[in-house]
């Protein structure tokens, strides 16, 4: 868990994180969104102690952070960052290997925690271990920053716009990457994006930052409702408010029973944005929601849909 308690940090008169107050739950990924400038990173970069609040504490895991020697506290935070900062000159097995040597870790732990993370995040050992950081592309790159900054098992992971400079495609595969790691190991996220699609995407927790202060703290489709405070709606956009909720709820939950005979079929755990894409783009009035083992599936009609928008 970390808490931010009324923390606040001023550059002269300029005031970029104004008493904020927010807790990131363990296991969640919490997302701070927010127009640039409005104080994102600098809230991030209080928790591995890259800025000093000027008032209020930081508590990670319970402990104020500046009661903890700041190269201690960050081998216990993996961080991540847009521009990745792999060293260019070694391999990837020795950038993803970088923390575990610091401690000390035997060669052979080593070894094998570098290839089960390389699996981990996609990059099958046998093709990846041995290149250099100029041999892979953005979003490669971006996977081994990831590795490595998962490589001694942190229980927090600070992740600042790590996706922003991939093309969409490459950033929609590191997206669902992210969430089934989350899944799989259950860290604690605290991620920095402007991106409104990516926040719904990955957060369980979204924070809404607007010059400094937070306007909104929730889950997305709490949040995403018409009488959200100004700034969100300014965020996500007036009349796109609705479309952006579609895509906090699961399809299945508007699942009907039966079967509307040649409707488009949508995957089990797609979104009701997605459905309505669907619709749209072939001009159907009804598409299904394939089963599970454990959900029933099932279609979803254009009008129980517009009833939820
Ligand atoms: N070292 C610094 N010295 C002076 N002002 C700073 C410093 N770091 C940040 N600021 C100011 O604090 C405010 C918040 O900056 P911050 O980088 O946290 O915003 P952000 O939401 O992360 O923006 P972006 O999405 O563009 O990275 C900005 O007005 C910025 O100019």
């Amino acid at each position: 868990m970390i808490t931010f308690d009324k923390v606040s940090r001023r550059y002269g008169d300029r005031v970029a994180v104004d008493h904020v107050e927010l807790e990131v739950p363990d296991g969640e990924i919490c997302v701070l969104l927010g127009e640039s400038g409005s104080g994102k990173s600098t809230l991030l970069r209080m928790v591995n102690r890259l800025v000093e609040p000027s008032s209020g504490l930081v508590l990670v895991q319970g402990q104020d952070a500046r009661s903890v020697h700041p190269q201690q506290l960050r081998l216990k935070i993996g961080y991540v960052i847009q521009s990745v900062g792999l060293f260019p000159h070694w391999r990837v097995e020795d950038n993803v290997a970088t923390v575990p040597r610091l401690l000390k870790w035997p060669p052979r732990k080593i070894s094998e925690r570098t290839d089960a993370l390389l699996d981990l995040v996609g990059l099958p050992p046998k093709l990846f271990r041995t290149r250099f950081p100029h041999e892979l592309s953005g979003g490669q790159a971006q996977r081994v920053g990831l590795a490595r900054a998962l490589a001694a098992d942190p229980p927090l992971l600070l992740m600042d716009e790590p996706f922003s400079a991939l093309d969409p495609a490459t950033r929609r595969g590191l997206q669902t990457s992210l969430r089934q790691i989350h899944q799989e190991t259950g860290k604690t996220i605290l991620f920095v994006t402007h991106d409104v699609e990516e926040a719904i995407v990955l957060a369980d927790k979204l924070a809404v930052l607007d010059d400094g202060k937070l306007v909104a703290q929730g889950r997305s489709r709490d949040l995403l409702r018409p009488d959200a405070p100004y700034p969100v709606r300014q965020l996500f956009g007036q009349e796109a408010i609705a479309f952006h909720r579609l895509a906090t709820i699961p399809a299945q939950m508007l699942a009907e029973p039966g079967d509307y005979g040649m409707a488009p079929v949508l995957e089990p755990n797609a979104s009701l944005k997605q459905a309505l894409m669907m619709m749209l783009a072939q001009g159907a009035p009804a598409v299904k929601v394939a089963e599970t083992a454990s959900t029933p599936g099932g279609t979803v009609q254009w009008s129980s849909l517009l009833e939820r928008l």
